[in-house]
């Protein structure tokens, strides 16, 4: 494959020896090389995409089942097989596990960042399987920011730097998913088409939103992740389940009086994170499998059109296969700087997967791009569209200026002094409520300029150069901490915005505006959680609508005021010149445009008042459920703590208990260790006595010998008592145990009787039929007996031989029938006796 690799480097003219500057890289033109690096060419780089590839580390999950490495950044260019040393590539730049991910911006993004900033389209897009760490690159998180965060910055910082110029920064951000676009700055807007135009692919009703600060577009995008669709794999718990593309919109023209006419460059910065490829070995089922071959269906696509862009004479160039390679067409057939950041895992169990990025990636190295600025002067130019609005309305508001002048100085010519003095005295007081509206409708006037240039981006610096600095490619110093560009919380960890510092941005009067406070608030509500973040974010949000449709209100009430002093200037004129047409048809505009506008303020009003209900609700239901989950969260708390309370008397009660049984014990041993002190010196008190005379003392031992006699008596009976009750409780257990014997014997000899009682029966029964036959076997001789004489002596003897059997038989059957009668006899008896015994015991 490598050897592939090496045919194709050479028909694009690579000079392996410029570039691959590892000790072990040898030429592909060597047949005998061991070593086959595929090579790219350093001077022609600067007109291909840059081509990058960033190993991570082993995960857990790798190191756990012992995976080793297959893959390996050798020096700073190459990528080589660890099994196969002779398998090896060189791009622009290899990363190792330990890279930072602002290393790699610093290398593969920050060029293409600038070129946008300068008109120049730019496109940067991570490619590989899934869990190789794409959105790691791309995203990142709060410890190390990704390219999407550090381009958004740096686009800031390159604004700071180049007072020269004026910005407006629009961005729009979408997903691919299923082939189905959706929009992500916008919940409704689904399943949006993809358009053609002479200028290149756009995708229809897309949502765009004018941005004023890093902290701004971040938070969009933290919004926007809410809406991506992630799910968990075998290979990743988040795995990105689609493709976004983050666009930011660049327009920018120079600053100054003498820019008037000059072109205003637009550019398209696109950051993409796309889906992971995933392999057969993800063995996912459902939802998730459906996923992944349309993740796996799109980069082929992708591969296939770049395998194309690398040919000569590329034939068709499937663009249209796809809705990713659709809308990348304009990046990838080289309008632009594109820049391809390939992570990929070390894995063993992942060679063949990283194999193939490998070349995908080393086959993208070989689009040639001629990337240009682009300068327009039309309708897409949204800068120019406000620079417009903005100095008509300044001219309006300097005719507003000088009415006031000329008016006056027309009446002075034309009335005579008499009227003068008359109108002067009549209209005083209507002058006055006039000038009083006029100001009111400068007031107006200057907000909405105030208001369309904040959108205007420029440096707070001050230079008379009108090119775009010189940007060193190393890293610069920033304004802002990498703290501040991490992206809000959310399902990739918990993020915190700082905006400190980084929102200074300046009107055109030059005067620094701070950026909106908002942010502020936000950074305070983040520390309090997320909740509390959301809730400040959805009020800030809400006030913010008031805020400007409050705006907007006064703006028309300016120009409704403005309109109505112009009608009463054109009514006065009618009266003196009722001939003039033109007053007439202009009267009549400003009465249409008076109400046309009336009739927006209505609106506004009732939006205003609908905004301000939602807002209240708003506030209300946040508090309330607020409110509720700390009421339950204080009953919860209430409720341990009665638990614990109660627990507590108990156990100072059973203390209180044990403590009087303590003492009481302690006082009895007292009295007893006492009297045994006594007892044994008795004699000698005895002796103390009969020594000292101390009779009082000898009477307190006597009582208390007493006593303890009595308590020895106590105890004695107590233990006799014990002793005795012990062999009640002794014998009455033998007595119950004796009972259920007895019972046990009982019911056994109920059973027992029943069975000999059958048997008693049919013994009975078993004499009665031996009775029977011995009966029918006398009848029988009795009837031959008398039946006659005459018999032959052969049937005679046979007869006698006849009667001996029967004779026998008869026998048999008496002493069968004896026997049973003495069995029956037997059994009577045991009966008896059985039935004698239970009663016995019964009794007992
Ligand atoms: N360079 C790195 N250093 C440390 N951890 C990394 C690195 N790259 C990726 N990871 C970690 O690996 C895991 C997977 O990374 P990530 O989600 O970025 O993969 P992915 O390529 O976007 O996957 P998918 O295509 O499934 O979305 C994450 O937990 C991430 O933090």
């Amino acid at each position: 494959m490598a050897s592939k690799q090496g045919v194709k480097s050479r028909r694009f003219g690579f000079n392996s020896s410029k570039t691959c500057n590892s000790p072990s890289s040898k030429s592909p033109s060597s047949p005998s090389s061991s070593s086959k690096i595929v090579p790219f060419d350093a001077q022609r780089a600067k007109e291909n995409v840059t081509v990058t590839v960033r190993f991570r580390p082993l995960n857990q999950r790798e190191i756990q089942q012992g995976e080793e490495i297959a893959w390996y950044a050798d020096g700073e260019t190459v990528v080589r097989n660890e099994n196969n040393p002779s398998v090896a590539y060189a791009y622009d730049r290899v990363f190792g596990p330990t890279t930072t991910t602002r290393h790699v911006y610093d290398v593969a993004a920050q060029h293409v960042v600038s070129g946008a900033m300068e008109g120049i389209n730019g496109t940067i897009f991570a490619y590989g399987v899934t869990s190789s760490g794409k959105t790691h690159t791309m995203h990142g998180d709060q410890r190390s920011p990704g390219i999407i965060p550090l381009a958004v910055k740096d686009a800031f910082s390159i604004i700071q730097e180049t007072p020269n110029r004026e910005f407006l920064l629009r961005l729009s951000y979408f997903e691919i998913y299923n082939e189905v676009v959706n929009d992500l700055l916008n919940p409704e807007g689904q399943n949006l088409r993809v358009r053609q135009h002479t200028q290149g692919t756009f995708i229809e009703g897309i949502k765009e939103e004018v941005v004023l600060s890093p902290a701004h577009a971040l938070s969009l995008i933290a919004a926007g992740e809410e809406h991506r669709h992630v799910g968990s794999t075998n290979f990743n718990l988040l795995s990105s389940r689609s493709h976004t593309i983050f666009t930011l919109t660049i327009e920018s023209s120079p600053r100054g009086k003498n820019s008037e006419g000059e072109a205003v460059t637009l550019s398209q910065l696109n950051l993409i994170d796309l889906a992971g490829s995933e392999s057969s070995k993800a063995a996912t089922t459902g939802m998730r499998r459906r996923e992944g071959s349309y993740i796996n269906k799109s980069l082929l696509t992708l591969a296939t059109v770049i395998s194309k862009l690398t040919e000569e004479k590329p034939s068709h160039i499937p663009y249209r296969d796809s809705k990713l390679t659709r809308l990348l067409q304009s990046s990838l057939s080289g309008h632009g700087r594109v820049s391809l950041i390939c992570p990929v895992t070390p894995s063993s169990s992942s060679t063949e997967e990283t194999h193939n990025t490998l070349k995908f990636a080393h086959r993208a190295k070989h689009i040639e791009i001629q990337a240009a600025q682009n300068k327009i002067i039309d309708e897409r130019s949204l800068i120019k569209k406000y620079q417009q609005e903005i100095q008509c309305l300044r001219e309006e508001l300097e005719q507003l200026k000088r009415g006031n002048v000329t008016v006056q100085s027309k009446d002075t010519e034309e009335d005579n002094i008499g009227l003068l003095k008359q109108k002067l005295e009549d209209g005083q007081v209507r002058l006055q409520s006039r000038l009083e509206q006029e100001e009111e409708a400068k007031a107006a006037l200057l907000g909405r300029i105030q208001r369309l240039t904040k959108l205007i981006l420029i440096s707070t610096k001050t230079s008379n150069s009108t090119t775009f600095p010189n940007r060193p490619s190393f890293r610069r110093s920033h304004s802002f901490g990498e703290k501040e560009l991490a992206y809000l919380p959310y399902k990739r960890g918990d993020f915190i915005l700082d905006d400190e510092n980084i929102d200074l941005y300046a009107n055109l009067e030059g005067n620094y505006v701070t950026a909106d406070d908002s942010f502020k608030e936000d950074e305070n509500a983040k520390k309090y959680g997320l909740l509390n973040w959301l809730k400040s974010r959805t009020s800030i949000k809400s006030v913010d609508h008031i805020y400007l449709l409050r705006e907007e209100h006064k703006i028309l009430s300016g120009e409704v005021v403005l309109h109505s002093s112009t009608l009463k200037m054109l009514s006065e004129e009618t009266a003196r010149n009722p001939q003039n047409d033109q007053i007439h048809v202009e009267i009549k505009r400003l009465k249409d445009e008076i109400k046309a506008k009336s009739e927006q303020i209505g609106l506004l009003e009732k939006q205003i008042s609908r905004s301000l209900t939602a807002s209240v609700n708003m506030d209300r239901s946040g508090v309330s459920q607020v409110k509720s989950a700390d009421k339950g969260i204080i009953q919860e708390k209430l409720k341990q703590k009665i638990c614990e309370c109660e627990s507590l008397q108990e156990t100072i009660t059973t203390l209180k208990q044990q403590l009087a049984d303590a003492m009481e014990s302690i006082n009895f041993s007292n009295v007893v260790n006492h009297s045994q002190h006594l007892s044994l010196t008795k004699d000698y008190s005895s002796e103390l006595y009969l020594d000292k005379g101390n009779a009082n003392f000898t009477n307190g031992g006597t009582v208390l010998q007493a006593k303890i006699s009595e308590i020895e008596q106590l105890k004695q009976k107590v233990a006799e008592l014990t002793e005795s009750k012990e062999q009640l409780e002794l014998r009455n257990q033998k007595l119950a145990e004796e009972n259920s014997y007895a019972k046990g014997l009982a019911s056994a000899s109920v059973v027992e009787l029943k069975a000999l009682s059958k048997e008693f029966a049919k013994l009975i029964d078993y004499n009665q039929r031996l009775a029977a036959e011995l009966a029918a076997t006398k009848n029988l001789t009795t009837q031959r007996r008398s039946s006659g004489s005459v018999q032959n002596a052969r049937r005679e003897s046979h007869a006698r031989l006849k009667r001996n059997d029967q004779a026998g038989s008869n026998s048999d059957i008496k002493r069968e029938l004896a026997l049973s009668k003495d069995q029956l006899y037997q059994k009577e008896i045991e009966i008896q006796r059985k039935m004698l015994t239970m009663k016995l015991k019964c009794r007992v």
